[in-house]
């Protein structure tokens, strides 16, 4: 089940869980409402090869996600590891939804508050689907054990360009505060 939590401020390992102390959860409710961060939890065999069709395919329908494919992070599994994880962990937005539902292994994704500009991070575990909306600043990384599996969703061809901060004047980003009636400059 996914968590979420303020993270601190402490430039500690990005692995590590990096709750406050004392901790300073965010309920699911309130990470939608200041966020926009849908979630969905999807029932997966223990070996992350399948999973719940049925409740995946009515969100894919009602979403309209008509790409699928899957991602597997580990060091022997991913070209250009290094790199690429430095990229997930570059803060940055895209200028479509990201969308994954981790089936094995487990991540971090990190968003901002749009308000406070705080990170809240949200831990993924098998079962866990989460839709990041198009303009959120965000990051990705590994914890530490160093592995996750998941699968990725789009609308028609996929985009996985990531904007990189600071991209405040990216129409994606423009409609994202609209749409969380964040004033900005204020
Ligand atoms: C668990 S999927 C890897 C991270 C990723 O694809 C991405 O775009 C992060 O922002
Ligand atoms: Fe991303």
């Amino acid at each position: 089940m996914v968590s979420a939590w303020y993270m601190d401020k402490s430039d500690a390992d990005q692995r590590e869980d990096h709750r406050c102390n004392p901790d300073r959860p965010v309920r699911l409710e309130e990470l939608e409402k200041k966020t926009g961060v849908l979630y969905f939890t999807i029932p997966v065999s223990e070996d992350g090869s399948s999973y719940d069709e049925e409740k995946l395919n009515k969100i894919r329908k009602d979403r309209g996600y008509s790409y699928q494919d899957e991602v597997d992070i580990a060091r022997d599994t991913l070209p250009n590891y290094e790199e690429k994880l430095k990229h997930f962990f570059t803060e940055h937005i895209h200028s479509d939804e990201e969308i994954r539902l981790c089936v094995k292994g487990s991540g971090y994704f990190d968003v901002r508050e749009p308000n406070t500009d705080d990170w809240i991070r949200i831990q993924l575990v098998p079962g866990d689907m989460i839709i990041l909306p198009a303009g959120i600043y965000h990051r990705f990384t590994l914890d530490n054990k160093n592995y996750i599996k998941a699968l990725r969703f789009f609308v028609g061809e996929p985009v996985w360009t990531p904007i990189n901060r600071p991209a405040d004047e990216h129409p994606a980003r423009v409609d994202y505060l609209k749409n969380r009636n964040v004033k900005v400059g204020a």
